[in-house]
């Protein structure tokens, strides 16, 4: 489902953050990133929704080489990725309701559509009594969780959550990581970004650990 060949990821500046990354992650697999920080979670992570492109190597997404998707293209890879990012980007003048429309409309998914669909999504994370809430009344785990209702809205094959448990104390922390398990139960690609200790001590999955931009053994 997801597939890194020797790829590597160069910036601007000519730093080399991800050095010859080789993996392969199954359909329905649940698997785990780590490394020091900076260590280059978040770039790979990007790679894989097109946020950012690889200088060299092949990324086979669903059996499509992303680095030969055409721009005009990408917004059809992100129909079957949800990601959360690290810092949430959730909007402060918007409802939860509306926060969980807008990759929907972004999407260009059917109206009529869109109020079940967004219904669905509160209800798994459950925050549906909290639609009407504005983002400001939100706990930090209940944010979070708005955040996870956004990604998984248009029901994507592919979870992606860069440090979903951040800022969070140990009961949130275990909440939503219970939350990725059981989307990774009904069949989605989970993958999740995370120095959390105690999570990674605690998996059974699978942990891709990077040390300055390379992938250990
Ligand atoms: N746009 C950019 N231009 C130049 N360097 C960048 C850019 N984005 C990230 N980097 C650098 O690439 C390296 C990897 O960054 P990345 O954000 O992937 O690390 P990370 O493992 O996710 O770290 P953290 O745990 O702190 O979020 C860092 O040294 C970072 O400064």
């Amino acid at each position: 489902m997801i597939s890194f060949k020797n790829v590597c990821k160069r910036f601007p500046d000519g730093f080399n953050a991800l050095k010859n990354i080789d993996f392969t992650i199954e359909k329905g697999e649940m698997v785990f990133v780590t490394g020091h920080s900076g260590a280059g979670k978040s770039t790979l992570l990007k790679l894989i929704a097109a946020i950012e492109r690889s200088t060299t190597g092949s990324i086979i997404i669903s059996g499509q080489n992303i680095n030969q998707l055409k721009r005009s293209a990408v917004p059809f890879l992100r129909r079957n990725i949800g990601f959360i990012f690290q810092d949430q980007k959730v909007l402060f003048d918007r409802t939860v309701f509306d926060n969980v429309l807008l990759p929907l409309q972004i999407g260009g998914f059917e109206r009529k559509s869109t109020s079940s669909r967004i219904r669905a999504a509160l209800d798994k994370v459950g925050l549906l009594e909290k639609e009407k809430a504005f983002p400001i009344a939100l706990s930090g785990g209940e944010r979070q969780r708005l955040c996870i209702a956004r990604a998984v809205v248009h029901r994507p094959v592919i979870l992606i959550a860069d440090e979903p448990t951040g800022n969070l104390d140990m009961d949130y922390a275990r909440d939503i990581m219970s939350m990725f398990t059981s989307f990774h139960q009904v069949g989605v690609t989970v993958l999740i970004a995370t120095h959390d200790a105690t999570i990674l001590e605690n998996t059974t999955h699978r942990i891709l650990a990077l040390d300055h931009g390379k992938l250990l053994a």
